[in-house]
């Protein structure tokens, strides 16, 4: 369990997490998103001990991180998977980390069979891929058997295959009972791989959810419609003139109702003699739902 308690971090005249507080429980795996300048890795880092809040507390366990009696059996980090000195080995970097934790080598050897980096642990870690250096950076983490997992963009830079093996590595964690929090930016394996999402906006908590109630949430029901009476069948939709109803064309008799469910379109056509082609509600998604919550908190947008 991790809890954020009225937590604040300024910086200068910068006020990067401003007054938030969460509950982050085990069993599950918790997404941590929001645009760039949220406060996400600002908050991580609070959460680790590696800066201290202005304001507030934030607990793992009950105990800030700095004062765990042993804090890699509690808690294991991937903030930033470019931190490993180029010249060693995988192996021998895991087990200087592993040796001032008081970890065994045994230990070393299992994490890299479980990251799959067991075939190339005597390489320099210099001349390592990206994908490799994030698989190293998990490894670490994983080092102190952990309850908790604090993740920082563990997909950037892995192919297909490294994101599908850190997608059932982090339900498999979780479902152990332990905590795991992981940040991304890429919504369709966020959608896959977390249970619930936290989302911040300019040091805000903007949205705190079961993820299948986030989506759902999120937008308008959207329903395609397809009919050779589309002209028709569209001023029928819009005669309440109700503004949260609106059409969006996608073809020639062809377009999408938002703001009806397809029950409500499905039964104007019928009272109304129109011939339907589809009648297909759109599944709405968590980038959707996303884009949608975020709009009004971007620090920085394209033109
Ligand atoms: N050490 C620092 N000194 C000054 N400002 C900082 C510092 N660290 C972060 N910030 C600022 O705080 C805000 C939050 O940054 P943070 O890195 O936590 O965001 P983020 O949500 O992790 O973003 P990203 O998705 O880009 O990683 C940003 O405006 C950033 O510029």
């Amino acid at each position: 369990m991790i809890e954020a308690r009225g937590l604040s971090k300024q910086y200068g005249s910068k006020r990067a997490v401003d007054n938030i507080s969460f509950s982050i429980a085990p069993g599950k795996v918790t997404g941590f998103l929001g645009p760039n300048g949220a406060g996400k890795s600002t908050s991580m880092r609070l959460m680790l001990g590696l800066d201290r809040p202005t304001e507030g507390t934030v607990t793992v366990h009950g105990e800030s991180y700095r004062d765990l009696p042993a804090p890699m059996g509690e808690v294991g980090a991937l903030l930033d998977a470019k931190g490993v000195h180029p010249g060693r080995s995988a192996r021998s970097h895991l087990r200087s980390l592993a040796a001032t934790h008081g970890i065994s080598d045994k230990r070393v050897d299992e994490v890299l069979g479980q990251t799959g980096l067991s075939e190339v642990a005597g390489k320099r870690v210099g001349g390592f891929s990206l994908g490799m250096g994030q698989r190293l950076g998990i490894a670490a983490a994983l080092l102190g058997d952990p309850r908790v997992l604090i993740l920082d963009e563990p997909v950037n830079g892995l192919d297909p295959d490294g994101v599908l093996w850190v997608r059932h590595l982090l339900r498999g964690l979780a479902a152990e009972g332990r905590t795991v929090l992981l940040s991304s930016h890429l919504m369709s394996e966020m959608a896959q791989t977390a249970d619930h999402v936290i989302v911040l906006g300019k040091g805000k908590v903007v949205a705190d959810a079961p993820i299948a109630e986030f989506v759902a949430n999120g937008r308008s029901e959207r329903v395609t419609v397809r009919t050779p009476e589309a002209a028709k069948l569209a001023a029928l939709l819009l005669a309440d003139n109700n503004p949260k109803v609106q059409l969006e064309p996608l073809s020639e008799g062809c377009f999408v109702t938002v703001g009806l469910t397809a029950s409500t379109v499905g039964g104007i056509a019928a009272r109304n003699g129109i011939e339907l082609h589809e009648l297909s509600p759109v599944t709405a998604s968590l980038e959707d739902a996303y884009l949608a919550l975020t709009r009004d908190h971007l620090e920085y947008t394209s033109a």
